[in-house]
């Protein structure tokens, strides 16, 4: 209260009530990422865009409105880019995490190494790299369709490796997948209260690990987790010097150490967290991409006719190609949209300093959600936002229309990368990687439901799988090729491919 009357009497935003010293912690202590979200949505129904609430004594703030999250995280970012992470989370990555770590002066060294390895992949080189993972992706998949769920995700492990690491990945089978998938699973319990109850109690983290098996959980993913960045280090290192390593930022950074103020331990986890932060999402998008043109065959049409009417039968489409493509780009941003499922919840900010804003008074150290589920739904932003409609984006009639469309739509400043300072650095590497693989999609296969025994449609809604970040759960999906000259295009390059 007397902190509050030095900020002039601001109010305490309202929200649940909650018990006595645990606060809201109870309603949220065995809750799974689905369940959460859904109390969230609830809770700002109840209470409006701005709800606190209370874990424990620490306060945590529920935004559902966009505006509101862009005056915080990005007018007043210098602020609200704190990350406030769990503990559990902070223990595994070492507090060197780039997406998981405060706001301090090893992030920034970190986002400055992300934003120039970003940008170096925009030039022609890298970009045409891509191009031929997607070439591949298609290649594989047109021999192997009902495989498409593990196609995609080597295609979003290798469109990442071969980029920044220098090496391509030719199987979904392959180890450095399997061990990162295994590893990334476990790791995204560490964001669970009923698996890592330090992250609720704090006092917990001050116990001998003996006594606790989540504080020895922990400390094996954290020997596990640096183990592996090290060691992929040291092999990147050697392939260097022995002048084996193919091109890639990875070894641009090594020959360019000097130009980075990074400390050695921060790049390791800079490279690290693109694959961590890099893969899942983009493979999840692919596969409500699949879904989403089963279940709008509409859309699928306009973009067969797009791409068909900018390269024709002959060539499939490339990265030189986006520029003409808007309806390709609209699909995929507003499948992202649709179903931002990396963090239906958003990322959380922290605050640094105490704060008034609309006459509320926010504590140092409050935690905010700015949650997707609300915000990507907003009625005025998306008057149809239940509906996947990628005219929004192409319309002058709807309120997210831009022009030029050789530009527009995109997926820059897009709230569904997050905010401000701590945006996802990969929008551009990711929107990029979809857009290339879903034009050459479009152009190579029809996407339907499978048929029954019965000769109708085996509809399915979409589910998801109830853990944080959660994946698609699976679908049946038919997909085959619109005709057997594009399938001969696709051999040709492919096989030019495999033998450079
Ligand atoms: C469809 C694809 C993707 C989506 C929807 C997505 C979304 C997000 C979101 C919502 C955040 C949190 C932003 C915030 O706190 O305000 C984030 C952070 C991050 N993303 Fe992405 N992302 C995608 C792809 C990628 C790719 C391809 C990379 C790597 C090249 C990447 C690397 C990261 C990293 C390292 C962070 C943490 C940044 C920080 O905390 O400073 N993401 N992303």
């Amino acid at each position: 209260v007397s902190k509050c009357r030095r900020m002039r009497g601001a109010k305490i935003p309202p929200g649940p009530k909650g018990w006595p010293l645990v606060g809201n912690a109870l309603e949220l202590a065995s809750s799974n990422s689905t369940s959460i979200i859904r109390i969230f949505h609830q809770w700002a129904q109840e209470y409006g865009p701005i709800t606190q609430i209370n874990i424990m004594g620490a306060k945590q703030v529920i935004l559902s409105d966009e505006k509101i999250a862009n005056e915080l995280f990005v007018k007043r970012g210098n602020r609200y880019s704190g990350r406030g992470a769990p503990h559990a989370v902070e223990y595994i990555s070492m507090n060197q995490s780039v997406g998981f770590r405060p706001k301090d002066e090893g992030w920034r060294r970190q986002r400055n190494l992300m934003r120039s390895a970003v940008s170096i992949t925009s030039i022609n080189k890298y970009q045409s790299l891509m191009d031929d993972e997607a070439t591949f992706t298609l290649h594989a998949l047109l021999q192997s369709l009902s495989s498409f769920d593990n196609v995609f995700l080597r295609y979003a492990y290798s469109v990442l490796t071969t980029s920044m690491l220098g090496f391509s990945i030719r199987s979904e089978s392959d180890p450095y997948i399997r061990e990162n998938e295994d590893f990334t699973s476990e790791i995204m319990k560490a964001f669970r209260p009923d698996c890592f109850p330090s992250n609720l109690f704090p006092f917990l983290k001050y116990m001998p690990h003996w006594l606790v098996p989540s504080l020895r959980t922990m400390e094996r993913l954290r020997v596990q987790y640096a183990e592996q960045m090290w060691s992929m280090r040291r092999k990147i290192e050697t392939s260097v010097k022995d002048g084996s390593a193919m091109d890639s930022i990875y070894k641009h950074f090594l020959l360019t150490r000097g130009d980075y103020a990074v400390t050695e331990e921060e790049s390791v986890h800079t490279f690290q967290g693109m694959i961590d932060g890099g893969t899942r999402s983009p493979h999840n998008n692919l596969l409500v991409f699949l879904f989403l043109m089963m279940e709008y065959p509409e859309w699928q049409r306009k973009l067969q006719k797009e791409v068909d009417q900018v390269v024709g039968k002959d060539r499939m489409p490339n990265y030189e190609d986006i520029s003409n493509l808007p309806t390709v780009r609209a699909i995929v941003k507003e499948g992202v949209r649709y179903r931002s499922i990396v963090a239906e919840m958003g990322v959380s900010h922290c605050l640094e300093t105490d704060d008034v804003y609309n006459g509320y008074f926010f504590e140092k150290g409050t935690v905010f959600h700015a949650t997707f589920a609300s915000i990507l739904m907003d009625k005025e932003t998306y008057p149809d936002g239940e509906l996947f409609n990628p005219a929004r984006w192409l319309e002058p009639t709807y309120p997210t229309y831009k022009e030029p469309l050789s530009v527009y739509p995109n997926c820059r400043n897009f709230a569904a990368f997050g905010y401000g300072r701590r945006a996802c650095p990969g929008v551009d590497f990711a929107e990029r990687s979809l857009v290339i693989l879903v034009a050459k999609l479009g152009w190579a296969v029809n996407i339907r439901w499978p048929l029954n025994q019965n000769g109708n449609e085996a509809r399915e809604t979409l589910e998801y799988e109830p853990v944080p970040a959660p994946r698609p759960m699976k679908f049946g999906c038919s997909i085959e090729a619109r005709d057997p000259a594009r399938v001969g295009v696709i051999q040709r390059v492919a096989e030019r491919l495999n033998t450079e």
